[in-house]
């Protein structure tokens, strides 16, 4: 479903992400784990298409990652939601559900209003949203096309709590629907319990890629009974 191959991002000269490669197979759920400035979100806007690439090769279900067949397959939440100042909450649904050419999208579109406490929300402007709420449109939106393959970067930073319980519910139905997940966060426990596998990002490259039980195993002396907290403490500890 996604293949990035030698991935590099200069800023300068400095490279934030440093010739990096992975895989992920359809329906596979997996975690992008690492500390503040490791490169995650670099690597997802690189993927996405926001950011231009230095080097490497990414393809998104066969095609070209800049294709419109490409992002056809994506829905991308970022790390800062980014909604319309002039368009409704309401009107952000139907943007989407234009734009991708959703068919019957109303009915979905209500469902996933109400489930982040949206529905008395309809008629606000973007402009006058509060960040959580911002980042429950972002979510919504990012939903209602249904698509193939998510990005999510940092999704439950700003919500509240309920609201982060309904998002690891998204998660798992997401997953129960044999859709591909690739999920940057600092908030571990957050992908545990769905991910088939975490990578594990430092300093611009991946030194952690397999399920936690193998990594658990990789890790140094005692790995065995590690939190994915401890685990990742671990494997990120500077030597
Ligand atoms: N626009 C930019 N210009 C210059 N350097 C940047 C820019 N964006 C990010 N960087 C640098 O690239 C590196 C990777 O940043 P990135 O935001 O990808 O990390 P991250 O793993 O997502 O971090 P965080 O967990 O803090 O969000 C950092 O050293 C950062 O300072």
């Amino acid at each position: 479903m996604l293949t990035v191959s030698n991935l590099v991002k200069q800023y300068g000269k400095q490279k934030a992400v440093n010739d990096v490669s992975f895989h992920l197979d359809g329906g596979e759920v997996v975690g992008l784990l690492g500390p503040n400035g490791a490169g995650k979100s670099t690597t997802m806007k690189c993927i996405v298409g926001l950011l231009r690439k230095t080097a490497g090769e990414i393809t998104i279900g066969g095609h070209d990652h800049l294709s419109v067949e490409a992002k056809r397959f994506f829905s991308y939440i970022p790390e800062t939601p980014y909604v319309y100042d002039l368009l409704t909450v309401w009107e952000h649904m139907q943007f989407i559900a234009q734009a991708y050419g959703v068919k019957d999208w109303k009915g979905r579109a209500n469902e996933l209003l109400e489930l982040y406490e949206l529905d008395d929300k309809q008629k606000k402007l973007g402009r006058d949203l509060s960040k959580g709420m911002r980042q429950k449109v972002s979510i919504c939106c990012a939903l209602l096309p249904d698509p193939q393959l998510l990005f999510f970067d940092e999704p439950m930073i700003g919500l509240d709590p309920k609201a982060i319980k309904n998002t690891k519910e998204v998660f798992r139905n997401l997953k129960q629907a044999g859709k591909t997940i690739l999920v940057s966060t600092h908030l571990i426990d957050s992908v545990e319990a769905i991910a088939d596998r975490v990578m594990i990002m430092k300093d611009g490259r991946i030194i952690g890629n397999d399920s936690i039980d193998n990594l658990r195993a990789q890790a140094a002396q005692g790995g065995e009974g590690l939190s994915l907290e401890d685990l990742f403490l671990e494997l990120t500890k500077d030597e």
